[in-house]
């Protein structure tokens, strides 16, 4: 039984020597102000802006925005008078963290005015790892996947884009030898789900005309247990041709086996929700469930995370989920600007987009439709501010709060997005996941490879499989992962 906890835990701080948060303030912040120095011809005036910014983010305080910055009012609100003078590593990790990546941006000039204005920091990157010959490979294997039975095409779209949060560009600059792809075979395999509650969202997202009365009569629930399932509409996308779109080879992403140890349907696998929770939880409306409403379509909000290499199969995911009739809309949610080193913008799913349309075979397909529902309105893109705030999901305006509370379900991608659905807090691991997300409106899902230590929703036998794994960094490594549901 999930532990409910009493009282929040303590809040993560980056003060530890030798902790994993004070390593990602002291080595990783000052790696990535190196990173972008090089990557780009900066003038003098931003080389001695990120000079600065070096030393004070590894030696001095916090320091208020620029009195013209044109968000300093939205920091303000959210926190930044408190902890203005105060030491990055004494305030909340989550906030110190996501404060540097909006001060990187003043560096650089990002919000200008002046010849950078604009310019993503991280774009040099971000297009390296688009087209890297590894993504080649991953959309070639998208042919190969209409063979699969249809249980696990579906299952290899999810687990796609699950582990494609592995490839994390500010993840990489400070982890040696576990490997960097994100599919089997590539990096290590001791690779596990610590929590597995595919079924559950399988039955949010039923394919339409399913019988959600809880037995699931159409076999549409692809999760790790053998299921038969629906099959994957190969159908050609009708819609506008997008420019561009050139026949080319291409691989296709691969699901991550689930490690030994811990399977799909093994120890600590909790189907949320936990005790005393509910989906018309505290302040949640009810949402359109499965086959949606007479007042609404079927919508998924995916709260994306990183470009290129996860934002491929995420791009795939939703396109897969359109094509079943598992949902009618999608709203993806991507950052108003770059953050945390590879997060995605609306520039980036642009160009996941065409390198989709441009790889020609089933990847094109999925493309092409994905095209077509942007173009049609079943698909649209969002970048609401919030997603960039220094604070827990708990904290979000209110219209955000309608938006998801009028999902069928909301997908939050990655550890970021984890450690602000939870609370960045020492929670003890059995802590019931259903109740810590309590406060989401609507059905709330986590697809997140694990790259931090938050952790939340493990049974107690799964907890102690880990910690005698002898794996001293299964937290942070990013060799394990988790789908959590909360219905
Ligand atoms: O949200 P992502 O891209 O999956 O991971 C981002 C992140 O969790 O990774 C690092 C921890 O390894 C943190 O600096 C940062 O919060």
């Amino acid at each position: 039984m999930p532990d409910t906890p009493s009282a929040p835990a303590p809040v993560i701080l980056g003060n530890e020597p030798g902790s994993f948060p004070h390593g990602v303030l002291a080595e990783r912040h000052p790696a990535i102000i190196r990173q972008v120095r090089e990557a780009f011809p900066y003038d003098p005036e931003r080389q001695r802006a990120l000079d600065a910014l070096l030393a004070n983010c590894t030696e001095g305080v916090i320091e208020p925005l620029p009195a013209d910055a044109h968000d300093r009012e939205r920091w303000t609100a959210w926190g930044m008078d408190a902890y203005v003078g105060r030491s990055w590593f004494d305030v909340p990790w989550l906030w110190a963290e996501s404060h540097f990546y909006r001060r990187l941006l003043d560096a650089v000039g990002h919000f200008g005015p002046g010849a950078w204005q604009g310019v993503d920091p991280f774009r040099p990157a971000k297009l390296a790892e688009l087209d890297a010959p590894e993504t080649d490979e991953e959309l070639a294997a998208l042919d190969g996947l209409g063979d699969l039975p249809a249980d696990e095409q579906t299952r290899a779209l999810l687990h796609g884009s699950l582990w494609g949060n592995r490839a994390d560009l500010g993840f990489r600059l400070s982890t040696s030898g576990t490997g960097t792809g994100t599919g089997p075979g590539a990096g290590d395999e001791t690779r596990a789900l610590v929590a597995d509650d595919s079924d559950a969202l399988w039955s949010l997202l039923a394919p339409s005309g399913t019988d959600t009365s809880g037995t699931d009569t159409s076999g549409a629930t692809p999760s790790g247990a053998a299921a038969s399932g629906t099959t994957l509409s190969g159908a050609t996308p009708s819609g506008a041709t997008p420019p561009g779109a050139t026949a080319s080879r291409a691989t296709a992403p691969t699901s991550a086996p689930t490690g030994p140890g811990v399977t799909a349907s093994g120890p600590g696998v909790t189907a949320s929700p936990g005790p005393g929770v509910t989906a018309s939880g505290p302040g949640v409306t009810a949402s359109p469930g499965p086959g949606g409403t007479a007042t609404g379509p079927r919508t998924l909000c995916l709260v994306a995370d990183n470009a290129g290499r996860e934002l491929v199969p995420d791009l795939l995911l939703v396109s897969h989920l359109l094509a079943q009739g598992r949902v009618d809309r999608a709203v993806l949610h991507v950052k108003p600007y770059p953050y945390y080193v590879s997060d995605a913008t609306t520039a980036d799913v642009l160009d996941a987009l065409r390198r989709l349309v441009a790889a020609g075979g089933a990847a094109a397909a999925y493309g092409r439709r994905l095209w077509a529902a942007l173009t049609d309105g079943r698909v649209t893109v969002r970048a609401h501010p919030f997603s960039c705030a220094p604070l827990p999901y708990a904290d979000m305006p209110a219209d955000l709060r309608e938006e998801f509370a009028a999902a069928t379900v909301t997908v939050l991608k990655g550890d970021l997005n984890y450690r602000r659905l939870v609370g960045d807090r020492w929670w003890p691991p059995t802590t019931s996941f259903a109740d810590v997300t309590a406060y989401f409106p609507g059905p709330v899902a986590a697809l997140r490879t694990l790259k931090s230590d938050v952790i939340t929703g493990l049974s107690p036998d799964t907890e102690a499989a880990l910690e005698a794994s002898g794996e001293q960094r299964w937290r942070t490594s990013g060799t394990h992962a988790l789908i959590q549901v909360r219905r």
